[in-house]
């Protein structure tokens, strides 16, 4: 809202100056002329105050307007900014759960859970060049079930899949904390025994085919499972191939040799 300042002399001398100046008695005066001159200026005064006036308190609206939406702007701004941090976060934690069944389904086997294949072999690469370097032993062991074509022929092929699961389990419950395990594909099993010794190794071995004896598959003429073991040592200079070529000489053995056993090549 503008505001009016009241004129420096006050409305009422003006009115004074005014009704003297209309006087018909003092149209003659000597001052008369004088006295007009001032009223104008005055009144000019006056409007020129009134002018000034309006100018600044517009430039007061203009500057609180201005600023005004300046803070609403940041305001906005900082809404947009806690909205988009918001969305980034969420954005982050759907990549990374995205990324870890990614990671998940790369390295596992779907159907039993352990480590697959390609999960097995990086880690058998990472713990050869580990035992090269701090010169320590590490054992590699293949196994593989006994006659299991005669489990899906005999109960089909989803009995076949749960006795793969229950395997699993076995292999889980013989090994120890830090050997690495998983399916090697098939019916097939791979052990990595750290820091293990041919005579440590045995023992471990046996564990885990003590374990998968004790499954007994199908109702009424259940079959009992068994499997059979080759294993062997890591030589120096030795690559993944290598020590698995032994390991499958050693299985071969266990086959040959009527199943349910464990061989060791050297
Ligand atoms: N149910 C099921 N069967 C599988 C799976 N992978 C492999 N098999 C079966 O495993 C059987 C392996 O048979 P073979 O290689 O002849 O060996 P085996 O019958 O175990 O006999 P030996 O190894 O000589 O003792 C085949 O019948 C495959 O179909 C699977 O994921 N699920």
């Amino acid at each position: 809202m503008t505001k009016t300042r009241p004129p420096q002399a006050g409305p009422e001398i003006l009115e004074q100056v005014q009704a003297l100046l209309e006087d018909p008695d003092l149209q003659g005066h000597p001052l008369h002329e004088a006295l007009a001159q001032l009223r104008d200026y005055a009144l000019a005064q006056d409007q020129r105050l009134e002018r000034l006036m309006r100018i600044s308190d517009g430039y007061h609206l203009l500057e609180r307007n201005h600023t005004q939406s300046l803070a609403d702007r940041c305001d906005r701004q900082l809404r947009r900014m806690h909205k988009l941090a918001r969305i980034s976060d969420q954005y982050q934690k759907n990549l990374w759960e995205v990324t870890e069944s990614l990671r998940e389904a790369a390295n596992q086997d779907p159907l039993t859970g352990l480590a697959n294949r390609r999960f097995l072999m990086e880690r058998l690469k990472d713990e050869i060049q580990r035992a090269e370097r701090k010169h320590t032993p590490l054992v590699l062991c293949l196994m593989d079930v006994d006659h299991f074509k005669r489990i899906n022929d005999r109960f089909g092929h989803e009995v076949g899949d749960t006795a793969l699961c229950e395997i699993a389990g076995a292999v889980r419950q013989g090994v120890r904390r830090y050997d690495v395990y998983g399916r090697w594909g098939g019916e097939e099993f791979l052990l990595v025994l750290p820091q293990t010794s041919l005579a440590e190794a045995e023992a471990v071995i046996d564990r885990v085919r003590q374990e998968v004896g004790g499954i007994t598959v199908g109702e009424g003429e259940s079959l009992s499972l068994s499997a059979s073991f080759g294993y062997t040592c890591l030589h120096s200079g030795e690559d993944p191939n290598d020590i698995l070529k032994r390991a499958d000489i050693a299985l071969f053995r266990a086959k040959e040799a009527g199943r349910n056993r464990v061989e060791q090549e050297a």
